[in-house]
């Protein structure tokens, strides 16, 4: 049997920074196991090539569909999750967000201590190398020598500095960094490419996109990473992780851990393991007859969300995405410009522009945050629209909704259960309608109205604001997840809590969770540089003995 001091499961976000960041101790030696491919493939770092992997299951999404969910006139919602080195950094629309400080700080009061926002900006500084400051370390919110390369867009869309311009004159303030000293306002994002490429977590910390590292790993020596390898579940000795069962090329076969097991297998999939291992509801886990480890009720419960709406509006610009012949006879052009210069629209991360918004006075931070996109993009069905179009994404920065993540069987190869219940509590919706308005205010500024064209799916709203019954039907009827799963390994000190602050596991020895699931709540942002954020403290929490 292969024995490593850590053994790392899921090649994602977090789980391809802790494993590099352990490794850096050339007395250790980690492997990190990823359940698909290596990420050297166009439809990674070609950042249009997003829209091959995102819209259906594939090689590298495994596409998950919830259970009916009553809100959406029981719709299905649909869940993308990365599956290769990079994880959903390989698939995501690399917008570069943080969340809100009083996101951590909550985090702190939750009995979370070291984790408030002063705890932890070092360790996104750490993780960041910002274009504008590269080399420095000198910005008090950015890093300019870390790994995770972030950038202006190469070539924003007229339109997304028409939705800007738009937003401010519907009295926005513009803001050139969401990541800096204020949240609010409207803006260009920042994104996760580096010279126009995508800047996957696996590029970040593994091997800088070299496609002639065969080891994948920077050819680190005390770094083992085994792609194409499914983990099926931790091995324990007692209630001590002592390894892996893993299934490599149709074979089963074992590693041990040394140290410890790191799980990184994401929102969905780190639960889903636990509970497989027999870490759980331990009632849950008798009724699927598994064989109960440690009694752990939280595991897969308080699963968080972002719901998202999107409204659009169809143009005749050539400028902007869209099925046509002269569309595509464009974007063949702009792509041999890609070819040569790595500019022009296959460099867009689609969701270019944004805004952070409060619905109401009184509130202390943004309730809703903002994705325009130069394109007629839908949740669901009608993806393939003839003609072009803009569109704009609202979601609900700080859901209310719960939901869970169970299991089928025991078996990680099948797909888990997923309840997000979103919009079922109905602050939530609330908050979605109000998106709605925003949105359709900001689309009536000149701006973007000068270039004409017609809202779609919005005749039934009305003069002005719109009816508010009718644009909670068109909620019902649209709304899917913007893809921020959190929370479902959630750290904490309470009965419900899954891990401590120091990411252990309760109950057991020798494993800790290390991803976007073990976020208490869910951040008023993107969860990408979150869950990166957690990883590289999480070293430092190991490498402290903590
Ligand atoms: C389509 C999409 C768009 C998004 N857009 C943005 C955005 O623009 N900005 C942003 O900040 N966030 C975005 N997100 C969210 C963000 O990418 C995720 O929150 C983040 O990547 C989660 O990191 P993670 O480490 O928790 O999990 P992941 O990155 O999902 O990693 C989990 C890894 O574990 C592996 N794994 C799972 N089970 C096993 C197993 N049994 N054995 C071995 N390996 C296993 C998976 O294959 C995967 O590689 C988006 C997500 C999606 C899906």
């Amino acid at each position: 049997m292969e024995t490593f001091d850590y053994l790392v499961v899921g090649a994602g976000s977090a789980g391809c920074a802790i494993a590099a960041r352990l490794a850096e101790d050339p007395a250790v030696t980690v492997a990190l196991i990823e359940a698909g491919p290596s990420d050297h493939h166009i439809s990674v770092w070609m950042p249009i090539g997003m829209a091959s992997t995102v819209p259906k299951a594939g090689a590298r999404n495994y596409g998950y569909y919830t259970a009916p969910q009553d809100a959406f006139n029981g719709r299905q919602s649909y869940q993308p999750r990365g599956k290769g080195l990079g994880g959903s950094s390989s698939i995501n629309g690399m917008v570069y967000i943080r969340g809100h400080r009083n996101d951590y700080d909550d985090w702190a009061r939750l009995g979370c201590t070291g984790w408030g926002y002063e705890d932890v900006l070092p360790y996104f500084r750490r993780s960041e190398h910002h274009e504008d400051f590269s080399g420095r370390d000198d910005n008090p919110w950015h890093g300019g020598a870390g790994p995770l390369r972030v950038s202006n867009l190469r070539s924003p869309n007229p339109f997304s500095n028409r939705f800007v311009q738009a937003a401010i004159q519907a009295g926005y303030a513009a803001n050139g960094d969401f990541n800096g000293a204020q949240q609010d306002g409207a803006g260009l994002y920042h994104v996760t490419q580096h010279r126009g490429e995508r800047w996957n977590t696996a590029r970040a910390y593994l091997h800088q996109g070299d496609a002639g590292d065969k080891t994948l790993s920077g050819r680190r020596r005390n770094l083992s990473v085994l792609v194409e390898t499914e983990v099926l579940r931790i091995d324990f000795d007692g209630t001590r992780a002592a390894g892996l069962t893993v299934v490599r090329g149709g074979v089963q076969q074992r590693l041990a851990a040394r140290r410890e097991v790191i799980v990184s297998a994401g929102a969905f999939n780190s639960p889903q393991l636990l509970l497989a291992s027999g870490v759980g509801p331990a009632q849950e886990l008798l009724d699927l007859g598994i064989r109960v480890v440690a009694d752990v009720p939280g595991v897969g419960k308080n699963l968080q969300d972002h719901p998202d709406v999107i409204v659009n509006k169809q143009v005749r610009s050539f400028d902007l995405f869209g099925h046509s012949l002269p569309g595509f006879a464009r974007l063949s052009m702009e792509l041999l410009r890609y070819r040569r210069k790595r500019t022009g629209m296959p460099s867009s991360n689609f969701a270019e522009a944004g805004a952070f918004i409060r619905s109401r006075q009184g509130l202390v931070a943004p309730d809703i945050q903002l994705h325009f996109v130069p394109a007629l993009l839908n949740h669901g069905g009608d993806k393939k629209r003839l003609g072009h179009g803009y569109s704009c994404h609202a979601c609900v920065l700080r859901p209310q909704s719960r939901g869970e993540v169970r299991l089928r069987s025991a078996d990680m190869r099948e797909a888990p259960l997923i309840d997000p219940r979103f919009l079922s509590d109905e602050e939530d919706m609330v908050g979605m309608v109000a998106g709605v308005r925003a949105i359709r205010r900001i689309f009536a500024q000149q701006a973007l109205a000068s270039a004409g064209g017609r809202e779609l799916f919005t005749d039934e709203f009305g003069p002005g604001e719109g009816h508010q019954q009718a644009i909670e039907a068109f909620v019902r009827e649209r709304t899917d997840s913007v893809y921020h799963p959190v929370g479902t390994c959630k750290m904490g000190v309470d009965d419900m809590a899954v891990v401590d602050p120091a990411l252990r596991v309760r109950g057991v020895q020798g494993l800790r969770v290390v991803d976007a699931s073990i976020m208490p709540t869910l951040v008023a942002g993107n969860t990408n540089a979150p869950a990166i954020m957690i990883a590289e403290k999480a070293a430092d929490l190991i490498r402290a003995g903590d």
